[in-house]
């Protein structure tokens, strides 16, 4: 029998199950991958906000940490909401040990509703310890001019951020999401080789809460099964397009996405059959 594969989401919370930890979980079962989770932060949020944070003490995420690793190594890890230095540099710590497992970096830094979920001091550390150790970094327009320090409001500009990012700042690969950037939804995918734009239907939905948390989580559940880092990328790209093209219509705001929504089209699942 195959040993089935595991994947770890070190992240946030979301209550109303669309964002962050629960995502990333479910994202995971999708992909027939078992889930992991560490807490960072526990977030009372909803589809209209955010309404309070309360940050794990550093003590317990490292308790969170060793119950997983002395027990389960996972096949790849997850970052999603890491909001303090404290905590970037003891998960790094955890990542540098394993360096053959795949660490997948969501660099969360604001809530689409425009709540912050990272301190701008940790900034930099996230730039200079996470950014390195990352198979693959997956920043949205805003996260990725951060990242940069300078503007994007095109394709090229994505481009030279991806390059920015990889070349510049040793990241393995890069994918910055184009769910901001007007009309089109094109992400660009850059591996220090091969520039790939990653196109696809914008739907028309306000269902969008935890787009980037669900796409980053699908990445990490195809890198656990061993999937070739492009073909994985564009395995979530398509995950999370059909997320968005099958809105569940629930929440009074900004609604989840449908994380059975591939089943509905038929995408092929982990033994490539038809659901
Ligand atoms: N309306 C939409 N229709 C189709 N795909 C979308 C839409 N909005 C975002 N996406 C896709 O969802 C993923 C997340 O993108 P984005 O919204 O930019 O990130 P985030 O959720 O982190 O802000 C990307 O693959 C992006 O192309
Ligand atoms: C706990 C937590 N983590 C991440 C996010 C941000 O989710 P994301 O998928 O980037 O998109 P929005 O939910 O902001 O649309 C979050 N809200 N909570």
């Amino acid at each position: 029998m195959n040993q089935i594969k595991s994947a770890l989401t070190i992240a946030g919370t979301d209550p109303t199950g669309g964002a962050g930890i629960h995502a990333d979980l479910k994202t995971f079962q999708e992909r027939e991958v078992f889930g992991m989770s560490v807490i960072t932060s526990a977030v009372a949020q909803n589809t209209m906000g955010v309404q309070a944070v309360e940050h794990m003490p550093i003590a317990f995420i490292e308790e969170q940490l060793k119950s997983v690793f002395d027990d389960i190594v996972p096949d790849a890890i997850k970052t999603g909401m890491v909001s303090s230095v404290d905590m970037m540099q003891l998960i790094a710590t955890y990542i540098k040990d394993r360096p053959s497992v795949p660490y997948i970096l969501d660099p969360v830094m604001v809530a689409t509703s425009g709540d912050a979920l990272m301190e701008e001091a940790s900034r930099e550390v996230l730039k200079d310890e996470l950014l390195p150790l990352a198979k693959v970094v997956t920043p949205n327009v805003p996260e990725a001019e951060i990242l940069i320090n300078s503007k994007i409001e095109t394709i090229d500009d994505m481009k030279r951020a991806a390059r920015l990012i990889v070349d510049g700042k040793g990241a393995t690969s890069a994918v910055v999401k184009g769910g901001h950037l007007g009309e089109d939804v094109t992400d660009v995918f850059y591996d220090g080789h091969e520039m790939v734009l990653l196109s696809g239907e914008r739907y028309e939905t306000n269902h969008t809460h935890g787009t980037g948390c669900t796409f980053a989580a699908a990445i990490t559940a195809e890198l656990a099964k061993g999937t070739e880092l492009k073909q994985a990328v564009e395995l979530a790209k398509e995950f999370v397009s059909a997320a968005l093209q099958y809105p569940l219509g629930i929440g009074k705001g900004n609604g989840p996405t449908n994380h059975w929504g591939y089943r509905l089209k038929g995408l092929p699942n982990q033994k490539g059959s038809d659901m």
